[in-house]
């Protein structure tokens, strides 16, 4: 396997006496798909914002490109190519979906656009958002007001601007939740096309696009990983089924 792109060793997040993630050690390869399953309350989402330097974390470490993340700030860590799919309210209602990506370009461009003439550096921003809008289909609605979408269209928005900000990773926290049928399946057709030129991080509670995307699986079950490995192998885990799987069939 190629030099893992994200290390986690040993990570701890508690809260009070609480210990929400535990000893989670992971390693994710570029270009991989690594799905994160387990049950309500597991930790997979306090996991991703200790990934994504929301949440600081007691003890660990977390390596990016092969340099230690574990201080850093989110922002730093998006600048370094780390971004998590923007929570539905971080999107600006009253933009247009254009404008909401353009911003999210800007943030990572910075002042690098500062000789161009305004008009110039205008196009640019706009020509780097369009390319991101279309990647995942939504360039048609860029001049729409971003609150005028549907749930599907705003995750679909929502990993437009993870890509603008130029990330390598993408974390994705359940991306096909309360959508409905036809969304969920633009949803999961993107995250295939993602995988091309991306590594993803997803939690997700449907099993199948689950074992449709992923290269690799960890289960996290009170905090602890119990198996990680390919989708078939962890499906087959006898462990895997009896604290999860198996509980989600009998739902
Ligand atoms: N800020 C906090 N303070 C105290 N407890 C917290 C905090 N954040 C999360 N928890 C607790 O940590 C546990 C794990 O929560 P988390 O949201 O990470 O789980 P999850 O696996 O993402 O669950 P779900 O699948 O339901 O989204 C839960 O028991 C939750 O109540």
């Amino acid at each position: 396997m190629s030099a893992p792109l994200l290390e986690l060793r040993n990570l701890r997040k508690s809260f009070g006496a609480l210990a929400v993630t535990d000893d989670v050690s992971l390693d994710v390869a570029p270009g991989e798909l690594h799905a994160i399953i387990g049950p309500n309350g597991a930790g997979k989402t306090t996991l991703i914002h200790q990934l994504s330097g929301s949440l600081r974390s007691n003890s660990g470490t977390v390596r990016f490109a092969g340099e230690d993340i574990t201080r850093l700030s989110m922002v730093e860590r998006v600048r370094r190519g780390l971004a998590r799919s923007f929570q539905i309210t971080s999107i600006l209602d009253g933009f247009s979906v254009l404008e909401n990506t353009a911003m999210a370009v800007q943030a990572r461009t910075g002042s690098s656009f500062r000789f161009f003439a305004p008009a110039a550096r205008e196009r640019r921003l706009n020509d780097e958002a369009m390319a991101a809008l279309a990647r995942v289909r939504l360039d048609d609605r860029a001049d729409r007001r971003a609150g005028s979408l549907s749930h599907g269209e705003k995750r679909q928005l929502e990993i437009a601007i993870a890509l603008a900000t130029g990330a390598r990773l993408l974390l994705l926290d359940e991306p096909l939740a309360g959508t409905g049928h036809e969304e969920s399946a633009i949803l999961v057709d993107l995250m295939r096309e993602l995988k091309a030129t991306h590594t993803l991080v997803l939690i997700e509670h449907d099993m199948e696009a689950v074992f449709a995307l992923a290269d690799r699986v960890s289960v996290l079950v009170y905090g602890r990983l119990i198996a990680t490995g390919a989708a078939e192998e962890v499906r087959a885990d006898a462990e895997v089924r009896n604290a999860y799987l198996g509980e989600e069939e009998a739902t």
